[in-house]
């Protein structure tokens, strides 16, 4: 049987980031830029959710210790600013995953999310639920979400397939951060959905079309930097206002679109938040490059030009 939401747990719905993983020019660590990150985007760009240790914060290139750090770090300072932490803990190994995600109730994190393994691959959707609800045996208290993305993790299983009784094998589950463009099994999804679940969009240059199947919010990067535009395209779309989300929308589409042929991936858009946002983040970690400084300096400039009010 599922079990329900408590009454104190809330839906996650709206705006979260994906936050970027501070680290030292050395490449270690920095843990105390995470206070003043997480008082940037309450107060400088309105975002009070957060996606920690995911694919911006370049987990699967940080050891587990690391990741535990980082997570207790992120819960500790966002306590009493921010309305909710989701810590990932996706790992190649099953045994990695169990401890992060114990980790995290232990941390109290609001909840957890889980990427499919990549290098041995669940192939069907009954490999893929079966994983997962071990992992999510470690943290049985604790609000399960599944990521999917098959851009990254090559586990192209339908989410649609996935979601097939899924609330009998893991009674904490709550939903899907769908990080996909194939918005036919976005779409299809909403026919499986239970009352105490969030979908949630991770395709920021098309959270609108998400929004539009009945997404219940967005996980991304970019919100650590035009969250400010997209709770106002949030507000727009709640208010029937579809020109207005519209043209917010196109705006990240025009930015993305530039910085896309300039090459842009963790390390850029890592540089970019720095820039943006002045905090100290530091390099990406390797096999990521870090950004050169005149593709920096243009992306910057397009950014200004589209948001100057961010
Ligand atoms: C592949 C990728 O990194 N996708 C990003 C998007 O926010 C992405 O950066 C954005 O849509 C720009 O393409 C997120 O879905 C990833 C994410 O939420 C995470 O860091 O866990």
């Amino acid at each position: 049987m599922a079990i329900m939401a408590s009454s104190s747990e809330k839906l996650l719905t709206g705006l979260v980031a994906a936050t970027f993983t501070p680290l030292t020019e050395e490449g270690e660590i920095n843990i105390k830029e995470i206070g003043p990150y997480v008082d940037y985007l309450t107060e400088r760009q309105g975002v009070t959710k957060i996606f920690v240790n995911g694919t911006t914060g370049e987990s699967m290139s940080l050891t587990v210790a690391e990741r535990k750090l980082l997570a207790e770090e992120w819960c500790k300072k966002a306590k009493g600013k921010m309305d909710h932490v989701v810590v990932h803990v996706g790992c190649m190994s099953l045994k990695d995953s169990q401890d992060l995600a114990l980790h995290a109730t232990q941390i109290k994190a609001d909840s957890i999310a889980v990427i499919s393994p990549s290098f041995f691959k669940p192939n069907n959707a009954h490999a893929l639920r079966t994983y997962l609800k071990a992992v999510a045996s470690a943290a049985p208290d604790l609000p399960f979400y599944y990521y999917h993305i098959p851009s990254i993790t090559g586990v192209n299983v339908l989410v649609r397939d996935l979601l097939v009784g899924i609330e009998e094998q893991i009674p904490s589950f709550r939903g899907v951060k769908f990080s996909a463009i194939d918005l036919m099994d976005f779409g299809l999804c909403f026919s499986l959905m239970k009352p105490n679940w969030s979908l949630l969009y991770g395709v920021d240059e098309q959270m609108l079309s998400g929004l539009v199947l009945g997404a219940d919010g967005a996980v991304g990067s970019t919100y650590n930097y035009v969250g400010c535009q997209f709770n106002k395209l949030l507000s727009a779309f709640e208010k029937g206002e579809l020109v207005e989300a519209r043209t917010i929308q196109f705006k990240l589409q025009d930015f993305l679109g530039s910085a896309m042929k300039l090459g842009f991936d963790v390390g850029v858009n890592k540089q970019l938040m720095v820039e943006v946002s002045g905090l100290s983040l530091g390099p990406p970690r390797l096999p990521v490059m870090p950004c050169h400084p005149d593709v920096a300096a243009s992306i910057k400039q397009k950014y200004k030009s589209i948001f100057p009010q961010c």
